[in-house]
């Protein structure tokens, strides 16, 4: 069985073409900076990887781009689209609907619609995917994965808000988690990395990419984490606050004169390591400038780490403890400066960071001292094998598309 994944992001969509039985990729690759003038499309393997600039209006226009370049060309990787069997579509906002994967029909597309405004910056961006795959493979099936799926586990102490209790019965404001398909992933690999029962383990996970969140899983069970009713709350962010006084949103609503909507757009695409840097959300370039004194670059860089830090102590209090702490993303895999800013000072808990495993680069590993009571490691995630996992599973159970066995 051929499974395409599509992973919509806010700006970018990455795909993985995988074929089942011979658990190989057949194509990967990414559009990014979706429109903006300055998109591209990086499509291949990784010793044949070709970047292609095109422009993309949105994701539908990147949709036709990557629909295109898996089957024509010198990037072609299947004769034509009739071989693709199956499209896992990773979804962020499952809301109260989905506490697992789903074959997608008009009801499951209807619930995701609706759900857009609990995920501003994504759900509607993986409707275009879904709609242009309909548009040019109709009929074939295709499978819903929630980030907020592995969630469901949370506790009502740690989901509900203290609001009044009817908002909660009325709109079913609650803490819903994003990027659960990463923390899944990665506490797996972790249990696996480090040779014992996930059941075994209290770990502490951490996906530090453009979009973070942290999460505590105890004992294989998600108990808490820090992405809220929307992918807003928690940790600072690329472009995004992350939980800040509440008592700020009217503030600003009344003395900059703004709506509701425009705060949120505020919060969500103009802050963060943006905002308070002035320069990017990208952590490169906001290391660089600070590297080069500047100050708010500093202060960005100070406030991104400490935000990291907290949650640490706040989940080992909600475990009891913790075996292991797990980066990953594009920053927790790639950024030795910032891994060591967030362990600096936390020996007295018993975690030490080994400062030279620290600035060696490779997969999966430890970068923890011999003698840290915590394990500090680096798994990177793959939320694209998640999703074809979810959908060879759904596709094969439901239909019984001929397919191998998916195994690890
Ligand atoms: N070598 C690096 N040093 C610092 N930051 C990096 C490095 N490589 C990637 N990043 C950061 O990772 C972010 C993207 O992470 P990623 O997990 O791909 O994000 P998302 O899926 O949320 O778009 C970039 O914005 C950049 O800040
Ligand atoms: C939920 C979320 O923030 O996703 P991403 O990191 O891909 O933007
Ligand atoms: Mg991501």
């Amino acid at each position: 069985m051929n499974v395409l994944v599509i992973n919509a992001g806010s700006s970018s969509l990455k795909y993985r073409l995988l074929n089942v039985e011979r658990q190989e990729v057949l194509a990967k690759g990414i559009c990014e900076r979706v429109g903006s003038q300055e998109a591209f499309h990086k499509h291949g393997l990784d010793d044949n990887e070709r970047v292609i600039d095109a422009q993309m209006a949105d994701h539908d226009e990147a949709m036709a781009l990557v629909l295109e370049s898996l089957t024509h060309g010198p990037t072609a990787a299947v004769s034509s689209l009739d071989e693709i069997d199956a499209i896992g579509h990773r979804i962020v906002q499952g809301g109260k609907y989905f506490d697992r994967s789903v074959l997608i029909d008009d009801d499951v597309i209807a619930k995701i619609d609706e759900l857009a405004e609990l995920a501003p910056l994504h759900n509607g961006a993986a409707l275009m995917g879904i709609r242009a795959c309909q548009k040019h493979m109709p009929g074939k099936p295709m499978v819903a994965v929630f980030d907020t799926s592995f969630f469901q586990t949370l506790p009502p102490k740690a989901y509900m808000y203290p609001l009044p209790y009817e908002l909660y019965e009325k709109y079913a404001i609650r803490k819903y988690g994003a990027h659960g398909t990463s923390h899944r992933y990665i506490s797996e690999r972790a249990a696996s990395f480090l040779d014992e029962p996930l059941e075994d383990l209290k770990l502490i996970t951490c996906h530090i990419g453009n979009g973070c969140s942290m999460s505590a899983i105890d004992h294989g069970v998600a108990v808490d984490t820090s992405m809220g009713l929307t992918p807003l709350d928690g940790l600072m962010m690329g472009t995004r606050c992350g939980a800040i006084d509440p008592a700020i949103v009217p503030f600003v609503m009344e003395h900059e004169n703004l709506t509701g909507a425009e705060v949120n757009d505020l919060m969500n695409k103009k802050s963060g390591l943006l905002g308070i840097s002035g320069i990017s959300n990208d952590l490169r370039s906001v290391r660089e400038a600070s590297e080069n004194g500047d100050e708010r670059a500093m202060l960005a860089y100070d406030m991104y780490s400490n935000s990291i830090k907290k949650y640490i102590g706040q989940y080992i209090a909600v475990m009891g403890g913790v075996d292991a702490i797990v980066l990953t993303a594009g920053v927790g895999e790639n950024c030795d400066k910032m891994r060591r800013m967030i362990f600096s000072g936390l020996q007295p808990l018993g975690i030490k960071i080994d400062l030279e495993k620290n600035k060696e680069r490779g997969g999966e590993r430890l970068i923890s001292t011999d003698d840290s009571e915590v394990q500090i490691m680096i798994i990177p995630t793959d939320e694209e094998y998640m999703i074809a996992r979810d959908t060879f599973d759904i596709v094969h159970e439901k239909i019984g598309v001929e397919g191998g066995v998916f195994v690890d």
